[in-house]
């Protein structure tokens, strides 16, 4: 996260007002022409993504090509998980992998500072890559094999297909943000090349209605990498900062779509033109809340730097050049520098500061 980002972040932090917006408020994009021949309609697509990012880098897609069904088989999976014994879920903890890899437990997360470890438990996936891919061979960061819990025989068949599924969406509209950015089409091959993704399926008790103040589902955060594909459930919960309005905006759910954001990278590609914006989630529903964002992170050693024509001649860029591992190495560091729990947490124990 960059300086900026993390000064937003505090202050975002500080306020507790939030306001229900209408489902339509952020951009409902049709992505279905970015698969055509034609360039005037792929071109037509991009303006809107454009619009989007510049606002404040979050929309939303349909006709995106992935059957509500699968999705709906997705959290029905996820559901039967996070109801394992927590035994059984502890002996798939992405601890036991060298690439984050199976269960986090609850609170293990703290994604903002001051505030107490996240209220939700999670599972991890990616792509899978053998011991002896070059990749992990060369201890790249969060690369390796999945970890598949055998309690639920349609668990890795379901993931798997949807994993290369949403991999090519997230490719399909890495491609219209190139365009969006008056670049060429392929301009983001390279980043897209052997990329780091990451599937996390992610459930949210509801929030205690006596929890702390500064207890969340998921605190006020950037996302770190390149573009993340969210799917909810029709719960709600999710918020996004409004630095027009210097408020929270209730995201409401939107059956069958995905909401879009942009993350870090875009940030330091575009000089903040693209924003990556702060999100969180409080669930104050009283059930139970499903989410499964994917994030799609890019190649770990591709080189991340403003793009020509995102600064003047003169000026210097506001972030310094980083690498997708580096920057992911740094994010995973100071979200996830409270030490594991033991047992999971009660949710109001306290916290190891992270700067
Ligand atoms: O669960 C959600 O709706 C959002 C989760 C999120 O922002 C994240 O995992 O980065
Ligand atoms: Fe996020």
């Amino acid at each position: 996260m960059s300086a900026n980002s993390h000064s937003r972040r505090q202050h975002a932090g500080d306020v507790l007002t939030s306001r229900p917006v209408q489902a339509g408020t952020l951009a409902l994009i049709d992505v279905a022409p970015l698969r055509s021949n034609d360039p005037q309609a792929r071109a037509a697509v991009a303006e809107q993504i454009r619009a989007a990012c510049v606002d404040n880098g979050f929309f939303v897609i349909c006709n995106h090509g992935i059957s509500e069904h699968l999705q709906q088989q997705l959290f029905t999976q996820a559901a039967d998980l996070f109801a394992l014994p927590d035994a059984e879920k502890r002996l798939l903890d992405k601890s036991l992998s060298a690439a984050n890899r199976g269960y986090e437990a609850l609170g293990n997360q703290q994604l903002q500072p001051g505030s107490l470890p996240d209220l939700k438990e999670g599972y991890y996936m990616g792509r899978d890559l053998a011991a002896d891919h070059p990749q992990v061979m060369a201890g790249k960061f969060n690369h390796g094999p999945n970890v598949w819990p055998a309690q639920l025989p349609q668990f890795r068949p379901l993931m798997e297909s949807y994993l290369q599924q949403i991999t090519e969406l997230a490719e399909l509209l890495m491609r219209g943000l190139a365009l969006s950015l008056n670049l060429p089409e392929n301009h983001f091959d390279d980043f897209c090349h052997e990329p780091l993704t990451t599937l996390r399926l992610l459930h949210y008790p509801p929030q205690p209605v006596d929890a702390a103040a500064n207890q969340r589902g998921a605190g006020a955060h950037t996302d770190f990498g390149g573009l993340t594909l969210l799917l909810q459930d029709a719960v709600g919960g999710l918020q996004v900062w409004s630095e027009a309005d210097q408020c929270w905006l209730d995201i409401a759910p939107q059956a069958g779509t995905y909401i879009i954001n942009i993350g870090d990278m875009f940030a330091r590609w575009t000089n903040d033109l693209y924003r990556s914006t702060l999100h969180r989630v409080i669930n104050r529903s009283g059930r139970e809340r499903y989410s499964i964002p994917f994030f799609y992170s890019g190649n770990a050693d591709h080189r991340v730097e403003c793009l020509p024509g995102c600064c003047d001649s003169g000026e210097t860029p506001r972030y310094a050049a980083t690498t997708v591992e580096q920057h992911y190495r740094e994010m995973y560091r100071r979200t996830y520098s409270a030490q594991p729990p033991a047992s999971p947490p009660s949710g109001r124990q306290a916290t190891t500061e992270v700067h």
